[in-house]
C-alpha cells in the first residue's frame, strides 16, 4: 500500500452505532490511557442512555443520537474520524478511509451493522428502512400515498402495520400467523385484534422521541380496519447511519393521505413474484388485475398467491445484510452462512488482531443451551461491551471468559403497544418435537408461553403486563426439574395463580 499512515492508534473502531459507541465506552474507561480511535461513516453517534438492569439478563435503556464531539470531550483519549473505512489491510495492521487517510491499529473492532436485505436493489419503488435518513423518506413518500405494500414477518413490518395511518396497507407474510421471527400462531392470533382497534391517543403512549426527522441534521387473506377521523428505497440507504432502535416510529408521523385510520389487509403464506410499474403492467396484459386498475398506480406486486396489488410504493422489511463489504477485499474473513464475520467467543474474527460485534458479525462459538443471536440493540450493546472487554483483556494478558449475558437469551420489545418479553428458546427453537407448552391467555390483557423441555423451563413468550419475568427468567437459568420437584409442574401452577 503507498499511502502514508497518518498515525497509529492501540485501538481503532469502526462504527458509530451502538456496538462500536459501546466498546469505546469500554476500552476508554479500562485502559483510560490507550489511545483510541473511532472511525465512523456517519456524524451521528448512538448513545445508551438510562440504562436498566431490569433482572439478571433483562435490561432496558434509551438510544439517543448524538453528535460524536460528544464522546470526545468525554474521553480525552479518543479521537473521532468521520469518514467511511474505504479498505481494510489486516497485514499491514492499517485502514484506508473514503477520504484517503490511512490510519494504523494495534487492534480493531468492526461494528459496521447491516443494511436491509431488500427484495430487489435497483427499484425506486421499494424502499427499505435502517436509518433516520430512511424513515425520512418513508415519512415523505408516505405523506401522499393512499396504499402501500409492506413485504415481510418481522420487527420492521410489525411495528409499521401498527403505525401507519391514513394510508392503506397490503401486508404480505410468507408464514401462516403474523410477527414468526418473534412469535408463534397462539400469540399472532392475540395480537391480531389490536389491529383492527383504535389506537390508544399518541400523546399517552409517547414517553420520549429522540430521533428527528426534520431536515438532516397460500393465499387466504383477513382485513382488518379501524375507522376514526385522522388527525392529521430498491431505496435502501447508501452511506448508511446506524440503525434505528426502540420507538424509533415515536416523534415521526407515519400518516399517509387517506381519511381512514388504519387499514390493514394481511395476505397469508405468499412470497413475492414480481414487482412492476405501471408500464410494464399494461404491456405485460396481467389477468389478475382488475382492468379499471391497470395503469393507476406507480408500482403493481404480484404475489406468488395469485394477486396483484397496485400501490404508491412497497416496503420491504425483509432481513438486515451485515456490512462486510469494504473489511472483505485482500483479506481472508471467515464469514457465517448468514453472511456475517464469523467470531469465537472472544469475539475476534479469523484474522489477527480483528475483533467484530454487533449486527456485522455473527456469534459462532458453542452456544449456551439458551442463546440464541438476533440482530437485535441489547445483543449490539452487550457484543460491543465485552469486544471491548476482550480486547482490553489481551493487551493486558489478563483472561477472561464468556460473559454472563451470553447464557440466556432476553429481549423486551413493545408490539401493537404491548410489553414483550421473550426469553430463551423463546419458540422451541432448535428443540424439535422434544418440547412442551403451556398458555395462559386473557383475551386483550396477556398472552403467556412456555416451553418445557424435559421438564424443565427454556423458553418464555410474555404479552402485557405479566409481571412474570424475573420468576421465569430464575426458573429457566436454575433449570429445576420442575415436574419432580413439586410433584405436578410448578410452572403450571404459576401459569394457574
Ligand atoms: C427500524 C428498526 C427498528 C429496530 N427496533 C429495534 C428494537 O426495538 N429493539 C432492538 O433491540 N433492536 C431494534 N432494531 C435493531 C437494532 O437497531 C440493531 O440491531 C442495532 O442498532 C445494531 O447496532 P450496530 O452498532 O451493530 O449497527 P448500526 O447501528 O447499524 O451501526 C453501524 C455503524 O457503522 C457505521 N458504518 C457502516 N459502514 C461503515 C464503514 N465502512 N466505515 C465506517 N463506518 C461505517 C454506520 O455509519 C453506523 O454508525 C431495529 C432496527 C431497525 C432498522
Ligand atoms: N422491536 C424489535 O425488537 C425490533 C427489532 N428489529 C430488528 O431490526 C432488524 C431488521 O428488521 P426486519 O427487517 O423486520 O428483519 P427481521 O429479521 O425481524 O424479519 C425479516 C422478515 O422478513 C422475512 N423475509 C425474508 N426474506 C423474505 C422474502 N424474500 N420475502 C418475504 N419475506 C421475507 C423473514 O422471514 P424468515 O424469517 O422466514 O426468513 C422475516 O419474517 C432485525 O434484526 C430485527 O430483529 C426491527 C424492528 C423492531
Amino acid at each position: 500500500m503507498a499511502a502514508v499512515v497518518e498515525k497509529t492508534f492501540q485501538f481503532v473502531i469502526v462504527g458509530g452505532g451502538i456496538a462500536g459507541v459501546t466498546c469505546v465506552e469500554q476500552l476508554s474507561s479500562q485502559i483510560p490511557s490507550a489511545e483510541v480511535a473511532l472511525i465512523t461513516a456517519s456524524p451521528q453517534i448512538k448513545a445508551v442512555t438510562n440504562y436498566k438492569q431490569v433482572s439478571q439478563t433483562l435490561e432496558e435503556f434509551d438510544v439517543e443520537e448524538r453528535p460524536s464531539s460528544v464522546l470526545e470531550e468525554k474521553f480525552s483519549n479518543l479521537t473521532v474520524i468521520q469518514s467511511a473505512v474505504k479498505s481494510l489491510h489486516t497485514q499491514s495492521h492499517s485502514v484506508e478511509t473514503a477520504d484517503g487517510q490511512v490510519f494504523g491499529y494495534e487492534k480493531l473492532c468492526i461494528c459496521s451493522g447491516g443494511r436491509p436485505k431488500l427484495l430487489t436493489q435497483e427499484n425506486p419503488h421499494v424502499l427499505g428502512i435502517r436509518d433516520t435518513d430512511s424513515a425520512q423518506e418513508l415519512q415523505k413518500r408516505l405523506s401522499n400515498a393512499k396504499r402501500i405494500v409492506v413485504v415481510g414477518n418481522g420487527g420492521i413490518a410489525l411495528e409499521l402495520v401498527y403505525e401507519v395511518e391514513g394510508c392503506e396497507v397490503i401486508w404480505a407474510v410468507k408464514d401462516k400467523a403474523i410477527g414468526n421471527t418473534f412469535f408463534d400462531a397462539g400469540a399472532a392470533q392475540f395480537l391480531i385484534p389490536s389491529l383492527e382497534a383504535e389506537k390508544p391517543e399518541r400523546d399517552a403512549l409517547v414517553k420520549r422521541s429522540r430521533y428527528t426527522t426534520e431536515e438532516p441534521a397460500v393465499g387466504t387473506s383477513h382485513t382488518f380496519t379501524a375507522d376514526r377521523n385522522p388527525r392529521g428505497l430498491g431505496v435502501g440507504p447508501t452511506e448508511s447511519g446506524s440503525a434505528l432502535g426502540p420507538d424509533w416510529h415515536e416523534g415521526i408521523a407515519l400518516r399517509g393521505a387517506e381519511q381512514v385510520s388504519r387499514r390493514v389487509s394481511v395476505e397469508y403464506q405468499c412470497e413475492v413474484e414480481k414487482i412492476f410499474t405501471s408500464e410494464e403492467l399494461l404491456n405485460s396484459q396481467q389477468q389478475t388485475l382488475e382492468p379499471e386498475n391497470a395503469g393507476a398506480w406507480p408500482v403493481y406486486i404480484q404475489l406468488t398467491n395469485g394477486k396483484t396489488f397496485g400501490c404508491d410504493f412497497v416496503v420491504s422489511a425483509t432481513g438486515v445484510v451485515p456490512n462486510t463489504e469494504p473489511f472483505l477485499h485482500g483479506n481472508k474473513f471467515a464469514l457465517a452462512d448468514d453472511a456475517g464475520l464469523r467470531v469465537d467467543e472472544h469475539m475476534m474474527t479469523s484474522e489477527p488482531d480483528v475483533y467484530a460485534a454487533g449486527d456485522v458479525c455473527t456469534a459462532c462459538w458453542e452456544h449456551s443451551a439458551l442463546w440464541q443471536q438476533m440482530r437485535l440493540w441489547t445483543q449490539a450493546r452487550q457484543m460491543g461491551w465485552y469486544a471491548g472487554r476482550c480486547m482490553a483483556a489481551h493487551v493486558l494478558s489478563e483472561p477472561i471468559e464468556l460473559d454472563f449475558c451470553f447464557e440466556l437469551f432476553s429481549h423486551i420489545t413493545k408490539f401493537f403497544n404491548y410489553k414483550v418479553v421473550l426469553l430463551g428458546k423463546f419458540n422451541g427453537q432448535g428443540l424439535g418435537s422434544n418440547h412442551e407448552l403451556l398458555v395462559r391467555c386473557t383475551k386483550g390483557h396477556e398472552y403467556v408461553k412456555v416451553v418445557l423441555s424435559g421438564g424443565r423451563m427454556v423458553g418464555a413468550v410474555l404479552i402485557g403486563e405479566t409481571d412474570l419475568e424475573e420468576t421465569f427468567e430464575n426458573l429457566i437459568l436454575n433449570q429445576m426439574d420442575l415436574t419432580r420437584t413439586h410433584g405436578s409442574s410448578s410452572a403450571q401452577k404459576t401459569l394457574q395463580q
